[in-house]
């Protein structure tokens, strides 16, 4: 099992109540994208996914592990096997490049090892390589407050790419970025995903991508889950309805609305779930 939701709500501490009764199975493996209008709970979706924000009702099993019953030692390790690529990056605005990505494996490494490359990088040819699989190899030693909010975005997903979780989870991880670079990046954590048998789940405000990307789609609104399909059954009615409050769908590229999405035909990847 890849993780499990049943009867899932969270109230934050303002009293709104973000996540209601929230039912979801995603098996080791699955790819699967969240859509839904700006406050539908995506955010706060991901983040009891990565076991950040604990529900207030319900049950969770993530990787096979319930989270908040388990000790301080194996919610570490759990954490460390979970990568969420935040919307808003929250890397230090002067660290450099090589150090933001190489924080990806900070909870897997030992304390030792872990202050040391925040001194002095150890691995920068592993950081290089997935900045490079986004095109961004020659900003190794940039500092992270001179970068585009793209550029920043490539180098949260680097880091969670040099992570390895197995449980990976990204929040809007294109958000601002161009239609074209956008589509490659998809592309990328969908391929990334498959090839090493993990789970992915990610929000996206381009429906266009959700569609031709993920073998499957949840519609979110209002914190419940309004539809959960196979990209290929998700129907224009039922797009409207889920951004109805927000008047149409959005789309990054195609201008057309599907009646069928494109789920891609996987061969089996040796799974990493247990
Ligand atoms: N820390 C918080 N404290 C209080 N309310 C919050 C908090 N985080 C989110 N909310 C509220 O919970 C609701 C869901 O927010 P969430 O960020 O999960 O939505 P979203 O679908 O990710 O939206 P967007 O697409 O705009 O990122 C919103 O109404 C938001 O204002």
């Amino acid at each position: 099992m890849g993780f499990s939701l049943k009867g899932v709500g969270l109230t934050h501490a303002n009293g709104f109540r973000a996540l209601r009764d929230v039912d979801l199975r995603v098996a080791c493996g699955e790819r699967v994208a969240l859509v839904g209008a700006s406050g539908a709970g995506k955010t706060t979706l991901l983040r009891v996914l990565a076991a950040a924000l604990r529900p207030d009702t319900g049950r969770l099993s993530l990787l096979g592990t319930d989270p908040w019953d388990a000790s301080p030692a194996t919610l570490r390790r759990l954490r460390a096997r979970i990568g969420l690529v935040h919307q808003a990056p929250p890397i230090p605005p002067r660290q450099r490049v090589v150090t933001a990505v190489l924080a990806g494996r900070l909870g897997q490494w030992p304390l030792w090892k872990s202050l040391a490359s925040l001194l002095y990088p150890l691995d920068p040819e592993g950081a290089r390589h997935q900045l490079a699989r986004l095109d961004l190899g020659e900003r190794l030693y940039e500092r992270c407050d001179r970068l585009s909010g793209g550029q920043l975005q490539r180098v949260a997903l680097a880091r969670v790419l040099y992570q390895q979780p197995d449980l990976f989870l990204a929040d809007e991880p294109v958000s601002a970025m161009d239609p074209a670079l956008s589509e490659l990046t998809v592309a990328l954590l969908n391929e990334e995903a498959s090839r090493r048998g993990v789970t992915l789940v990610a929000s996206l405000h381009a429906v266009d991508l959700a569609l031709r990307h993920f073998p499957r789609v949840i519609g979110v609104k209002e914190g419940q889950v309004l539809f959960d399909l196979p990209a290929g059954q998700v129907r224009e009615a039922q797009l409207r309805e889920l951004y109805a409050a927000e008047g149409s769908v959005p789309m990054a590229g195609l201008a057309v609305l599907p009646d069928a999405g494109q789920p891609a035909a996987a061969a089996p990847p040796p799974l990493r779930c247990a």
